[in-house]
């Protein structure tokens, strides 16, 4: 199997601010594996302040020790193939998750099915929320009723910049798009135990009816997690706070969360999502799966994933949404459905640019 990369820096139609960072574009390493007729895609996003995966350290990662570990391998033996990259190297998670969902997809694609298929789905829609980035109370109010009208009915409000006026920011995205659409909070790590809790009882009393609170505190602080998820009857995601398993088993031993954000770019990809999934479901924490700001190879991995393993939730896949033009074929959105594609694997074929 031949591995070659690709780097992409695709512009966003909007700026996504969040309480870590500000991205005005996806950076990522696209990573196609051939066995010298088809090609297997995927995507390992640059994302400093949340992973640290650069697409430097992802291209070396590649490479050097995960090509260096496939040596030999034929493109049959899928689960010896999956087996090696993750035993590859330490951390380094998105490279991983490139060549994970890179392999499946080419194995897919030689049966001549697509991914969500051979990963055992029937359906070919999921459903996403949409992201309104930090901004003032006017700000959040106009693009929550702009969502709303090209179709979104979950919106997932980014805070954490400033406790006391994350209040009124929420209270005022809620009166403009009334009671209907669900609303859910992403903090980010941004807030104290204190702050998250004040904000959250506050919120419930104002009656702003919030689905769940994401990543209220920092990502190591569990015992404040917990804290919190203790003291509020608002559900709690954990999302920086959980990678692996390790960090999965934590929060389910101190009770830190109530729900779990699964993203490919943090476990290593679809093999080791899967195993967080289904220790989630055995533990009776709620999930969903995320992205961090991708693309469409990236988003595609995610949704096909979630077609085969449904989650507790509606999803949290929107990033490709936000780019100006697809970088690749594949997915495509429509208001807050994902239509997976019909062509073999990710429908990738190639860059169109
Ligand atoms: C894109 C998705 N809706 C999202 O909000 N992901 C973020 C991290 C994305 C990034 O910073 O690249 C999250 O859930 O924290
Ligand atoms: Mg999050």
């Amino acid at each position: 199997m031949k591995i070659t990369t690709h780097r992409v820096s695709a512009p966003l139609h909007t700026p996504f601010i969040t309480a870590l960072r500000t991205a005005t574009h996806v950076e990522s390493l696209l990573v196609e594996v051939s066995d010298g007729e088809l090609s297997g895609w995927g995507e390992a996003p640059q994302v400093w302040k949340v992973t640290g995966d650069s697409l430097a350290g992802s291209q070396a990662c590649i490479e050097g020790p995960i090509t260096t570990a496939l040596d030999g391998l034929g493109p049959d033996d899928l689960t010896e193939a999956l087996r090696r990259v993750q035993g590859a190297a330490v951390g380094n998670f998105g490279a991983k998750d490139a060549v994970d969902v890179a392999l499946h997809d080419l194995a897919a694609r030689r049966r001549g099915q697509t991914l969500h298929g051979f990963l055992g789905s029937t359906v070919d829609l999921v459903r996403t929320d949409v992201t309104l980035s930090v901004g003032d109370a006017a700000a959040l109010a106009t693009a929550g009723r702009d969502r709303v009208a090209d179709g979104f009915d979950v919106l997932k409000i980014k805070v954490g910049t400033d406790a006391v006026g994350d209040i009124e920011r929420v209270r005022r995205v809620r009166e403009a798009i009334g009671p209907e659409p669900r609303l859910r909070l992403d903090a980010n790590q941004g807030w104290t135990r204190r702050d998250a809790v004040r904000v959250i009882r506050a919120l419930e009393d104002a009656g702003c009816a919030i689905e769940l609170v994401e990543q209220p505190v920092a990502a190591a602080d569990l015992d404040g997690m917990a804290w919190v998820t203790d003291r509020v009857s608002t559900p709690i995601l954990a999302d920086e706070s959980v990678y692996g398993v390790r960090d999965l088993v934590a929060v389910i031993r101190q009770g830190a969360a109530d729900l779990v954000n699964v993203k490919l770019a943090k476990c290593g990809g679809l093999a080791p999502a899967r195993t967080l999934l289904e220790l989630a479901r055995e533990h009776g924490l709620g999930a969903i799966v995320g992205c961090m700001m991708e693309s469409h190879v990236g988003v595609g991995a995610a949704a096909a994933l979630v077609s085969a393993y449904p989650t507790t939730t509606v999803n949290d896949l929107d990033a490709a949404w936000w780019l100006r033009e697809a970088p690749v074929t594949g997915i495509r959105y429509d208001g807050s459905l994902i239509h997976l594609p019909s062509a073999p694997g990710l429908g990738v074929t190639g860059l169109t640019a």
